[in-house]
């Protein structure tokens, strides 16, 4: 089929598609060390209570509440880790260490900052004055408080992370079933493209930068990488990667280049030999040739039945692999991976400059999402765009809130002035890949004429985690009184 009979599909429509055609792969069964950012496939519940014993929660004595305040011998002692602990009777009390188990007969903690060691008694018999008097339940844990035995701790299709750890750790969970995390094959292609380390550059010659991002990106999403190199744009080399992909046993193939118009562009034809393309051009822009593929292929030796192997044929300009990649290689990854919601996660944010529509193609701008006041360079631009908006009385135009209008007086009103702010990467041109540059959103921008304003409220997919967004001079306040 020639490119262009491809139908030109919606890229809602493009990443049902791959979703439809993605399956999660099977479990394997990892150590607590390999366990972080994988996907649980079981729940882990909880062998036994925590605490599994009333626990003190600070270092002072423990007391019948009963008792009240008033001098008492110190009749033993209980800490951390020791069990040899007498009972406390009425009219005594023991010393205790933070976590370390309530001895029976006292219901009750007196920290040690409320009392006094006095001298001791008869005998050598070491005695306190508690100097307020406690609640019974003071200070103490009560068995299962954090954690009920039997209690479902984390559920299956959960992500793991850092305090997931910790939880699993907590309950003893040191062998887990998780979700098998994809492997990934990525191949560039074209005659021009030449390995980073080449300098100089021959005549004609670019380097390859699509192979090192989309193998960090493929990495960054937990899956496992292979790196099939450069294909040359003939028809026989071209073939040969796809096999030796096929031969790696891989799940995904991710190519760059070739995917267009021109007498090279030798990716939908080979796919259309091997295997099904499902679609051809999508209506985004950066991305429009974007092509996915699936290979049904042989089980390979000592496997079961057969397989099937994903193809997404991306744009070679980087910027065009780029996006498609987070648009849809890396939900399907996810999806493979175990993840129930595998798609990107949507926030709302305000644009800082004006943005020109494009008339054919929903568009794809990337930004650095940031939290704070009107960034800079901003405020000129969002005032007329309030202004503007405003007469219009258009939706899509809407002006900002008043919070907008910074107050200069309250902390309280300072922190609700601050908002979520889409500052453009420049140039969108899908070449010039320094536009993806610390860009941790792509705004959704709508395909229409004319420009969209500054202070305009958009949609943008978030690919990378809000932790590292550039901090707003001056910072941000914190809460009154913190
Ligand atoms: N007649 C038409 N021509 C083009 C159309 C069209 O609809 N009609 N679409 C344009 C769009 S949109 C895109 S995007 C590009 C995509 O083309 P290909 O996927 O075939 O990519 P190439 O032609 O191989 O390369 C495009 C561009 O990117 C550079 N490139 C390629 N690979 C790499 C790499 N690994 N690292 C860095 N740069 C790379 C390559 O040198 C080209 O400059 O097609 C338009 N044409
Ligand atoms: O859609 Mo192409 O990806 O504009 O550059």
């Amino acid at each position: 089929m020639a490119a262009a009979a491809y139908k030109m599909i919606s890229i809602p429509e493009a990443q049902d598609i791959v979703l439809s055609h993605t399956r999660p792969l099977g479990a394997v069964t990892v150590g607590l060390a390999g366990v972080l950012g994988r996907v649980l496939a079981e729940e882990v519940r909880a062998p036994d209570s925590l605490p599994p014993f009333p626990a003190s929660i600070k270092d002072g004595y423990a007391v019948v509440a009963a008792d009240g305040a008033g001098e008492f011998p110190v009749v033993g002692e209980s800490r951390a880790g020791h069990l040899d602990q007498l009972p406390v009777a009425p009219g005594s009390v023991a010393y205790i260490t933070t976590g370390a188990p309530v001895p029976p007969g006292a219901d009750a903690v007196v920290q040690v900052e409320d009392t006094e060691k006095l001298p001791d008694g008869e005998g050598g018999q070491r005695r306190v004055r508690i100097c307020k008097a406690a609640k019974a339940g003071q200070d103490i844990r009560p068995v299962g408080s954090d954690i009920m035995e039997g209690d479902t701790v984390l559920q299956a299709g959960e992500r793991v992370g850092v305090a997931e750890v910790g939880i699993l750790a907590t309950v003893g969970a040191v062998s887990l079933r998780v979700h098998t995390t994809p492997r990934v094959a990525v191949l560039s292609t074209g005659d021009e493209v030449v390995d980073p380390a080449t300098s100089p550059l021959g005549p004609g010659q670019i380097r390859d930068a699509n192979r090192a991002m989309l193998l960090a990106a493929a990495a960054k999403a937990g899956a496992e990488v292979v790196d099939m190199g450069v294909a040359r744009d003939t028809a026989g080399h071209l073939e040969g990667c796809l096999a030796a992909a096929i031969d790696k046993g891989v799940d995904v193939l991710i190519t760059s280049g070739g995917v267009s118009m021109g007498d090279r562009d030798l990716i939908k034809p080979l796919l259309e030999r091997q295997g099904t393309i499902h679609f051809g051009r999508v209506r985004m822009k950066p991305g429009k040739p974007l092509t996915f593929a699936t290979l049904e292929l042989p089980p390979q030796q000592g496997g079961g039945g057969g397989r099937q192997m994903l193809v997404f044929g991306l744009p070679g300009n980087p910027v065009s692999s780029f996006v498609c990649f987070h648009l849809v290689v890396l939900p399907a990854l996810r999806k493979m991976g175990g993840w129930a919601e595998p798609g990107l996660r949507r926030v709302a944010a305000r644009l800082a400059v004006d943005i020109r529509l494009d008339p054919e193609r929903p568009e794809y701008h990337r930004c650095t999402l940031q939290w704070g006041p009107p960034p800079p360079g901003s405020a000129p631009a969002l005032k007329a765009a309030v202004a503007e908006a405003a007469a219009a009385q258009d939706p899509l135009h809407a002006p900002p809130p008043p919070s907008h209008a910074m107050p200069g007086h309250g902390a309280g009103e300072l922190l609700a002035s601050q908002e979520l702010w889409a500052v453009s990467t420049g140039n969108q041109i899908s070449s010039r890949l320094l536009s993806a540059r610390s860009a941790n959103a792509l705004l959704e921008i709508p395909c229409a004429a004319g420009v969209l304003k500054a202070g305009s409220l958009v949609s943008a997919l978030l690919i990378d985690d809000l932790g590292g967004m550039p901090v707003p001079a001056g910072g941000v306040p914190v809460t009154p009184g913190f």
